[in-house]
């Protein structure tokens, strides 16, 4: 099936043209994103969903996306995403971090000089016919000391544009190391500096429980008189009605904002106080920004589509296309092992661990691991993917570990998964051969070699002569056809498992009738989901 993508915000032609060029179908309706529920009525026919920041992806918007694998943002931020509620629902969140930062970080500065010298104020009283030479006195920025709140990228970008200007910059970061702070060039400091020491002060930090309101009235009263604000970055990271105080108090001599705690902002606090410089969140409206965001996004959203390719992604490792296809065989052998035990474990599981042997140990583990835990939870919640299984794992509080190890045997390499519930351990290993056909090579410790079915009977007991004859005749005389059958035992005389591969899901009646026997110690049929 032709995967179908939405756009749903104002992108460049250049993102339609590579879904079309890639073979996927594309809408392109750039007004949907203001209109929740005509989005909510169409969402589900959509595979994709490509954005820029007035779409907003809720929990009720994920709801109806029946279909939806993936959301691009085309654009840094995406606050505008539950990405929590979009983990859950297994849909992946990418977007595309580098390709607008340089724009952002131009406005940012554009904005700083704007303030400085109060280029609107002046522009719009000039084209009144007013020329108001001795009314516009401004600062230089020469020498003066700018206080970079957030110095990841583009922050990084306005901490060197703002050196080339000859100013003084302290950066704010608690992720910021002091050797990389050197190496920019910048001075680390703690907040209270910041505010302290700034002439002006930049945001350039994502809107997150942590960076809320991080200029509260309690830190904007801390600045020096005479500062200047420039945010660039979003919303709700200043309190505006503060601000608006302090700028009518002439503690704050000017102000440069691109982004609103309301947007599209119709009224707001700042709005028609003197030197206040106000954009309609144009930080990546730039024609060389939206096109690499665009060609950025939609390539990224088709290779995921088509290859299973995930770049940038915010809820998932990322994995190349090559990575995919090498280790699609091993993916789908982690979800079936986890699979198998999920299937085998009826009290909850508290741990998780896994054993990568040999050439399983050189791969993406974080992918591998998320298809293991997508097996297990496969019983609990059938819609259970790579992406949202992770995130059900961890509400479960459930301890994941990983071990590496290099070949320790006759197999080229293998996973191995154990899972711990209050009452035991169960493990089971599986390797891929070179036909790229997943294999079960060791169940509670006993070596099988079982291929993987659509319908199994795992049965267990102990080895002793007839066990396997009762069965076959009791399946036999409930019409169950047997399409293939694999043994295995510790030793013998000791604990022996069958491994049954039937023609389709077996009647609980049988499992009743089997465990009646009293021949056996456990009858689980089980399930997998083979494409
Ligand atoms: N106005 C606009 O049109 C645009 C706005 N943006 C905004 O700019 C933000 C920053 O973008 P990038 O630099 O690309 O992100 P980034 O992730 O490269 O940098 C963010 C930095 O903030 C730091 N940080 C996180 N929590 C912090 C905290 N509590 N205190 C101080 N620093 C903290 C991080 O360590 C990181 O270095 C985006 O999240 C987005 O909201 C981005 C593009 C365009
Ligand atoms: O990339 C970002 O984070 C932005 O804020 C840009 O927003 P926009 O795509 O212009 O709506």
């Amino acid at each position: 099936m032709v995967p179908k993508v939405l756009i749903s915000d104002e992108l460049s032609d250049a993102a339609v043209q590579i879904f079309r060029d890639r073979g996927i179908e594309v809408d392109f309706q750039p007004k949907l994103g203001k209109d929740k529920e005509k989005l909510a009525e169409i969402i589900g026919n959509y595979d994709g969903l490509a954005i820029r920041s007035a779409t907003k992806v809720t929990a009720a918007l994920l709801e109806k996306a029946t279909n939806l694998k993936v959301v691009g943002r085309a654009g840094i931020g995406v606050d505008n995403v539950d990405k929590e509620a979009a983990s859950k629902k297994g849909v992946i969140v990418m977007n595309t971090p580098f390709g607008n930062m340089i724009t952002t970080a131009e406005h940012a500065i554009a904005m700083m000089f704007a303030v400085a010298r109060q280029i609107p104020e002046a522009s719009a009283s000039t084209h009144a016919g007013k020329w108001e030479k001795s009314k516009f006195m401004g600062v230089e920025l020469t020498a003066k000391t700018l206080g970079v709140i957030g110095a990841g990228n583009i922050g990084g970008i306005v901490c060197d544009r703002a050196k080339g200007l000859k100013m003084k910059v302290i950066a704010y970061d608690p992720f910021l190391s002091e050797e990389k702070a050197e190496k920019m060039g910048v001075e680390k400091v703690e907040l209270e500096e910041l505010l302290r020491r700034a002439d002006f002060i930049t945001l350039h930090v994502p809107l997150t429980d942590s960076t809320r309101n991080i200029l509260s009235r309690e830190n904007l009263a801390k600045t020096k008189p005479g500062v200047r604000i420039i945010n660039c970055a979003r919303g709700g990271l200043v309190d505006e009605e503060a601000l608006a105080e302090m700028l009518k108090s002439g503690h704050v001599a000017g102000a440069a904002f691109d982004v609103f705690s309301v947007e599209p902002a119709e009224t707001n606090p700042l709005f028609n106080l003197p030197n206040v410089v106000c954009t309609p969140h144009l930080g990546a409206s730039t024609s060389e920004a939206q096109e690499n965001v665009a060609l950025q996004v939609a390539e990224q959203m088709a290779n995921y589509l088509l290859d299973g390719a995930v770049e940038n992604a915010l809820n998932m490792p990322s994995m190349t296309a090559d990575e995919a296809r090498v280790m699609g065989p091993w993916v789908k052998l982690a979800e079936y092992l986890g699979a198998f035990i999920g299937q085998m474990t009826d009290e909850p599981i508290t741990a998780i661990n896994v054993t990568y042997d040999g050439t399983a140990s050189t791969m993406n583990l974080r992918a591998l691991e998320c298809a293991v835990i997508a097996g297990i939870m496969s019983r609990v919640n059938p819609d259970v993917n790579m992406v949202s299984a992770p995130v059900i794992a961890k509400e479960r509080g459930i301890q994941l570990s990983t071990t590496t190890q290099d070949k320790s045997g006759v197999f080229d390499g293998y996973i191995k998964i154990t899972v711990v519930t209050d009452k035991r351990e169960r493990s089971i290993a599986g390797t891929c051969f070179s036909d790229g056909k997943p294999r079960f090579i060791q169940i509670k410790g006993i070596n099988v070699d079982a291929e993987v079915g659509r319908h199994m009977l795992y049965t267990t007991n102990k080895d002793v002569p007839g066990i396997i004859g009762k069965l076959g005749t009791l399946l036999g005389e409930n019409k169950v056809n047997l399409a293939n059958f694999t043994l295995g035992r510790a030793a013998a005389g000791g604990e022996a498992i069958a491994i049954a591969y039937l023609d389709e899901a077996l009647d609980a009646k049988v499992v009743s009738e089997l465990e009646a026997t009293g021949l056996f110690q456990q009858v689980k049929p089980l399930e997998f989901n083979i494409a």
